[in-house]
């Protein structure tokens, strides 16, 4: 799609950026509470979700904020500088196309877009702007316990990284959640957290599932193991539970070539008494990671205000999606599958 619109301009450091809000569901509602009641320099200007009650129900509660049954129309709505894109992934590629043919930069809730094919359509459609317009909600990234984990091994305090063991357990999920998006939606986090840690990029994947029967329950057969390797010659297995029953537990262990680090091994109020100790499990990923997508969204804000993107870029999600595609694949068929990445393009100059 060519990018046809006028480059959108950041607003003055006194008018707040105007926010369109897709998605009305789970994470754009707690969104739309974050832009409206916890980041300063911005606001909700339009909410959209063809679920017209839901749009409205969230407008409703905030001054000079329009609901719209039609996401795109949202994006034409006056007073939009900017959009934060929270609807489910299929849905993502569309209107990030809109955002980018309008000159306006988009915070896309992860997965960028499932497929490679598409994720690289969107590349490239950034790319003919020329200017950075797109982050991606991979908000592990703005977590303080990863990014002090980041910060070890990229100091190389612990030597070289060779192995990481990563635990990924959900209390549910969506009724809607399939097998593969155990893979394209949940393990993505992984994906682009390990990129993201070792800084390096993900060549093979395999998929191993236990051999019980279907939960009947779930329609996902629970729990799963993907292993997959780097360029760099490190190993990375990730146990996956989708309808784990107990709560959300998201754990990285780095084995490195002189010690180990961990991180995600308890968050919540820890208890002794009557002979016993015990300590709180979050129930979901707006717990645990509340303060990541509070970071995430208030440095979003900033960044579009400087005429940049902060956290996973357009290239981090393409890469997530190519490497997802051969998870899937080495899911359905049991076989280790090689990833293979499209040439990546030259980085804009002004990128942080
Ligand atoms: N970063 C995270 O930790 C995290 C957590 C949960 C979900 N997510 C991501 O956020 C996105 C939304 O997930 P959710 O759990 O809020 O889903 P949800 O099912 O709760 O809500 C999705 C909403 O989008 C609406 N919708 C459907 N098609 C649309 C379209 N074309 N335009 C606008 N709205 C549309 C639906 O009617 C629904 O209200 C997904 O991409 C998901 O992967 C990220
Ligand atoms: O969409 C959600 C979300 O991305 C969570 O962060 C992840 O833990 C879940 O597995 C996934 O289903």
């Amino acid at each position: 799609m060519p990018i046809s619109g006028p480059p959108s301009a950041a607003p003055s450091s006194s008018t707040p950026l105007g926010v369109a809000v897709l998605g009305a569901g789970t994470m754009g509602a707690d969104h739309v509470r974050r832009v409206d009641q916890l980041v300063s320099g911005a606001r909700v200007v339009a909410v959209a979700d063809p679920d017209e009650a839901r749009a409205a129900a969230l407008a409703a509660g905030i001054d000079g904020c329009r609901a719209f049954p039609e996401p795109l129309a949202a994006l034409d709505a006056a007073g939009v500088d900017a959009v934060l894109i929270a609807s489910p992934g299929p849905a993502h590629e569309e209107a990030l196309l809109a955002a980018l043919d309008r000159g306006l930069a988009v915070l896309c809730e992860k997965p960028m877009v499932p497929d490679p094919e598409a994720a690289l359509r969107v590349v490239e459609a950034e790319a003919k702007g020329g200017r950075p317009l797109v982050s991606v909600g991979f908000m592990r990234r703005f977590d303080a316990e990863h990014q002090r984990l980041k910060a070890l091994l990229d100091a190389r305090e612990l030597g070289a990284p060779r192995l990481l063991h990563c635990r990924h357990r959900n209390l549910a999920v969506h009724p809607y959640f399939t097998e593969e998006m155990l893979i394209t939606d949940s393990v993505a986090h992984e994906f682009d957290a390990a990129r993201w840690l070792l800084d390096q990029e993900i060549t093979a994947v395999q998929v191993f599932r236990p051999t019980a029967a279907l939960p009947e329950h779930t329609g996902v057969n629970d729990p799963q193991l993907v292993v997959f390797e780097t360029d760099g010659g490190v190993v990375v297995d990730v146990e996956i539970l989708a309808n784990g029953g107990f709560g959300y537990q998201v754990q990285t262990e780095a084995v490195c070539e002189r010690g180990t680090a961990r991180i995600g091994e308890a968050h919540g109020l820890m208890t002794n008494t009557a002979g016993r100790w015990g300590g709180e499990i979050a129930q979901d990923y707006l717990t645990r990671f509340a303060d990541a997508y509070d970071r995430e969204v208030r440095a979003w804000v900033a960044a579009v205000r400087r005429g940049t993107t902060v956290g996973a870029t357009a290239w981090d999600g393409y890469a997530v999606a190519a490497v997802a595609a051969a998870g899937v694949e080495a899911q359905r068929t049991g076989r280790r599958v090689p990833v293979e990445l499209a040439p990546r393009p030259a980085p804009f100059m002004n990128a942080v």
